[in-house]
């Protein structure tokens, strides 16, 4: 029987949000998950009304946004002694106009955070709706950067669950606790991103903190894929942590030990990916921010047997192919070079940069290079400087093994600094991933500009406080031929009398259609081509517009269409790859397909 997306996307009734609220599964993470957070006393004495108070007296002004009579839940009703003709019955509209001017009157973003979290919590329509009315705006605060602070300090800002936080201490009962889970739910989870707050952006290791950037993404994946905030979960596995000082905190909420050792975290790692994948049939499993060989271990471990990928290496490794396919080509035209010729240097070795690396590679083999020729286009510099095979650890074997691919054979002299490396290979292109702030320093990125007519440079690192360079910074010491995208978002600035707006190469551009796009079609399994595809149709997704004023990316605003069209690109590769197990978008035209798609795009 054929069943209409839109049907299988969101079965709940778009005016029913009493029902939501009923099923809402963060209501019932405490009956299925013995270790959701139950703070004691001590820890609610500084949950969000009272931080709020101290840190603001605006906030006193809050009480919670009230919710529409026909969106309230049960429990959110008021006693019925209080519910009088006069009781106010806000509309939908006002109730938005609201929660726009309480954000507004905020001072601090991680304010802003806390109160949209709170919202989403007790009125996910119109958290999304907010959302939706000024992603802008609203993406920096719910993701990031806002969203590594909140993560930082998430035992302080807790207001509640907000996901599964599953504990290695349960590892046995796993599959119980999520098949328990699943019977409370009325629909099943679509897309779950896990993490083991091993590694949360370039903030190192945050331990059940790492909660933040799981809701953070699914936000992104309903506010920008259009997936239903119903069928998304966020998982944190908590396995210790080797942050000390958070260990230390008393109103740290996970495990107060250090980080289990790799092999302990693969077995229960294991016992996450077969319960999840047998409680909730059908779902894709996103791993987020673990460390770089348990990032690489498990995807290795994992991709052939389960609807999976791992979005730092390779969405990631999509975003950033994406927007170099657009850089390059701008590149070779100000230079008359070869396109085949662009010479590229990372900055960091960890699994984003090594994942991207391998995902830029394709760019020179569609044109033609071998594999070894198109390895051989890029320079990796970690925290001891150029990967080469004559460094004294690379000859002890010291190396971690994900970065030996690109070690460089073709030197012995060492390269310890970045302004060494540059004059070694004279780049076209500077990537960073090194979570270093302000590492491309001004003679570096001032070098780039010689060398150069048009200098790619993508300072990656995430959040704001550890990215490489500022795009005021760029534009200056290139007189404004830099090609710039950066993993946070930084300001349109006005230059020489021009506006320029930066880039921003952040996989939320695909992550939201790669996750959509492997549902629907079912694909057995998440192949390199359908990661390559989500960049392909992310460098064509830009307007006419976008592309006379020379964007490498696509405007935030737009990404519910562009994750449609990332998704169009990933169903078609699975239909190469034969891993649709859904076949009837085979027949469709693309047309038609990316209107099935737009039309499966939940709407708040
Ligand atoms: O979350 C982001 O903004 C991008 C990302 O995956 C990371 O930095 O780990
Ligand atoms: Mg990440």
């Amino acid at each position: 029987m054929r069943v209409h997306l839109a049907q299988t996307i969101s079965r709940i009734p778009s005016s029913s949000i009493t029902q939501r609220s009923r099923l809402n599964p963060y209501r019932t993470f405490a009956s299925v998950s013995n270790h959701t957070p139950t703070p004691n006393d001590d820890h609610n004495s500084s949950t969000m009304s009272a931080i709020l108070n101290a840190l603001n007296p605006i906030a006193a002004m809050f009480t919670p946004a009230a919710t529409p009579k026909e969106s309230r839940s049960s429990e959110q009703s008021p006693p019925s002694s209080m519910a009088t003709s006069s009781t106010p019955q806000p509309t939908g509209e006002q109730n938005l106009l609201r929660l726009q001017k309480h954000l507004a009157a905020l001072p601090t973003s991680l304010l802003k955070h806390m109160h949209l979290s709170k919202t989403r919590r007790e009125d996910p329509r119109l958290f999304f709706q907010a959302m939706n009315a000024d992603l802008v705006n609203l993406a920096p605060i719910v993701y990031t950067p806002t969203v590594g602070e909140a993560c930082q300090k998430y035992h302080e800002i807790y207001q509640g669950p907000e996901g599964l936080y599953l504990s290695i201490d349960d590892k046995d009962n796993l599959h119980q606790i999520l098949a328990d889970h699943a019977k409370t739910l009325e629909v099943s989870p679509q897309i779950i991103v896990v993490t083991d707050g091993s590694r949360i952006l370039g903030l190192g290791d945050l331990g059940l903190g790492g909660m933040g950037i799981s809701r953070g993404k699914l936000n992104l994946y309903t506010a920008g894929g259009g997936i239903d905030p119903e069928r998304t979960l966020a998982v944190v596995l908590d396995m210790g942590t080797n942050n000390e000082p958070l260990r230390a905190d008393p109103l740290y909420l996970g495990l107060p030990r250090p980080r289990c050792s790799l092999e302990e975290a693969t077995s229960f790692m294991d016992a996450f990916m077969s319960s999840a994948a047998s409680a909730y049939p059908g779902v894709l499993i996103q791993h987020e921010d673990f460390y770089s060989e348990a990032a690489f271990a498990f995807l290795d471990k994992y991709r052939e047997e389960y609807r999976m990928f791992n979005d730092d290496i390779q969405g990631t490794g999509s975003v950033i192919l994406g927007g170099f396919i657009r850089a390059a080509k701008m590149a070779s035209d100000a230079s008359g070079r070869d396109p085949r010729e662009h010479k590229v240097v990372f900055l960091g070795g960890g699994s984003a940069a090594v994942g991207v690396a391998k995902e830029m590679m394709k760019f020179f083999t569609q044109l033609g290079l071998s594999e070894k020729e198109a390895r051989e286009r890029f320079w990796l510099i970690d925290t001891k400087g150029l990967i080469t095979h004559t460094r004294p650890d690379v000859v002890a074997g010291r190396l971690a093994s994900h970065k030996s691919y690109f070690i460089r054979n073709d030197t012995t002299t060492e390269y310890p600094t970045l302004a060494s490396v540059i004059e070694h290979v004279q780049p076209t292109a500077l990537v960073g991933l090194s979570t270093t702030f302000g590492a491309f320093t001004e003679p570096c990125v001032r070098r780039m500009a010689e060398l150069n007519p048009s200098p790619i440079i993508f300072p990656l690192s995430n959040p704001t406080s550890k990215c490489e360079l500022s795009y005021a910074d760029a534009l200056e010491w290139t007189s404004g031929n830099v090609l710039f995208a950066s993993g946070s978002p930084y300001d349109p600035i006005e230059f020489h009398g021009v506006r320029r707006e930066p880039g921003q190469g952040n996989n939320f551009l695909v992550f939201p259609g790669i996750g959509f796009g492997a549902v629907i079609c079912k694909a057995k399994k998440v192949t390199d081509l359908m990661i390559t595809a989500g960049a392909m149709a992310l460098s064509e997704s830009l307007t006419p517009e976008e592309k006379e004023l020379k964007l490498l990316y696509p405007r935030t605003g737009r990404i519910r269409e562009v994750s449609a069209e990332v998704a169009r690109g990933v169903v078609r590769a699975a239909q190469v790859d034969g891993v649709d197990e859904e076949t009837r978008y085979r027949d469709m035209s693309d047309e038609q397909l990316l209107e099935e798609i737009k039309q499966a795009q939940w709407k708040a």
